[in-house]
């Protein structure tokens, strides 16, 4: 029942992603198939299926929320198209398939994770979300959106993860660089889909707990799977990190201790959602599944 939920959340951000996106036109056509090409083609969908849960058990409406919901996976989209850049991490394959920049050029990939952070800026402000969820709602959810993606979150972690190639970090900048560089976007989902229900302060706390925590042992896995995973699996590369010598927590800490972690961390988020008084089975299940992924 609870995957059948999930299967079906999934299914309905694909469908109203696919909506969202631009109108082909000649002349930007080669830009639109790139936005396409990389938001369309899978991906887990954790970060709206994560607002769309947080909204549901503060009791919101989810419907509303589906507008949030997706351009929180744009921001996610571009993301992983800047990640994979040879500026970056010059990463040749991403979610199954070769990287934006392998099929459309550096250029028209930059430009397509430019235009889809944009994208899911006027996909919240728009006069229909704005009129679903009321301006006051619509404006604090993209404002903790643009908080999570900027220089305090997203690029600023991706800056310091940058930085450190092949030096070795402290554990203490570590945890600060992946909070930021991936931890932020998921605390984000829970914040907004709290805001967009009008949660209250308590139910906030308990949200940014349980995220906070999953954000980090979500970046622990995926360092682990770098060096543990099946590139056809992750559709992605593995040994990516060792490749551009990056100091992860499987570098700092050792296989068995990031795993002993990761799973620590994920009984915290579970533990967190006692600050509900029901229906968190889904984010438990998820803070679970999340941990011993594959993928
Ligand atoms: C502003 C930008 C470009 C932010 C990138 C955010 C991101 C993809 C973090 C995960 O990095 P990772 O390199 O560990 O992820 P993966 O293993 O998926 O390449
Ligand atoms: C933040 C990180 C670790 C990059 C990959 O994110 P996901 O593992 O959520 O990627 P998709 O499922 O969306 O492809």
């Amino acid at each position: 029942m609870l995957n059948q939920q999930v299967n079906e959340t999934v299914e309905l951000v694909d469908r109203k992603l696919e909506e969202y996106l631009p109108q082909q036109d000649i002349m930007q056509a080669d830009l639109i198939n790139a936005m396409r090409y990389s938001l369309l083609s899978g991906g887990k969908r954790i970060r709206p299926l994560l607002l769309l849960e947080f909204c549901r058990i503060c009791g919101g409406d989810v419907h509303a929320a589906l507008p949030f919901a997706c351009a929180i996976e744009m921001a996610h989209t571009y993301s992983l198209i800047h990640d994979d850049l040879p500026c970056m991490d010059d990463d040749d394959m991403r979610r199954g398939r070769p990287s934006n920049h392998k099929v459309f050029g550096e250029d028209t990939a930059l430009l397509a994770g430019d235009a889809l952070l944009t994208l899911a800026f006027e996909t919240m402000l728009s006069e229909e979300s704005v009129r679903l969820v009321g301006a006051e709602r619509a404006v604090a959810a993209a404002g903790i959106l643009a908080h999570a993606a900027g220089a305090y979150g997203m690029v600023g972690g991706q800056v310091v993860d940058l930085m450190s190639e092949g030096r070795v970090i402290s554990l203490k900048t570590l945890q600060e660089m992946d909070e930021n560089k991936t931890g932020a976007l998921i605390l984000a989902a829970a914040k907004m889909g709290c805001v967009l229900a009008g949660a209250n302060e308590s139910q906030l706390k308990a949200a940014e707990n349980y995220a906070k925590a999953i954000g980090l042992a979500f970046q622990i896995v995926d360092d682990i799977l770098d060096v543990t995973g099946d590139s056809e699996t992750l559709g992605k590369p593995v040994g990516s990190d060792d490749e551009n010598s990056k100091c992860t927590y499987v570098t700092l800490m050792g296989l068995d201790n990031a795993k002993i972690k990761a799973l620590e961390l994920t009984d915290a988020a579970v533990r967190a959602l006692e600050g509900f008084e029901s229906g968190t089975e889904v984010l438990s299940q998820l803070a679970r599944e999340l941990v011993s992924r594959d993928k």
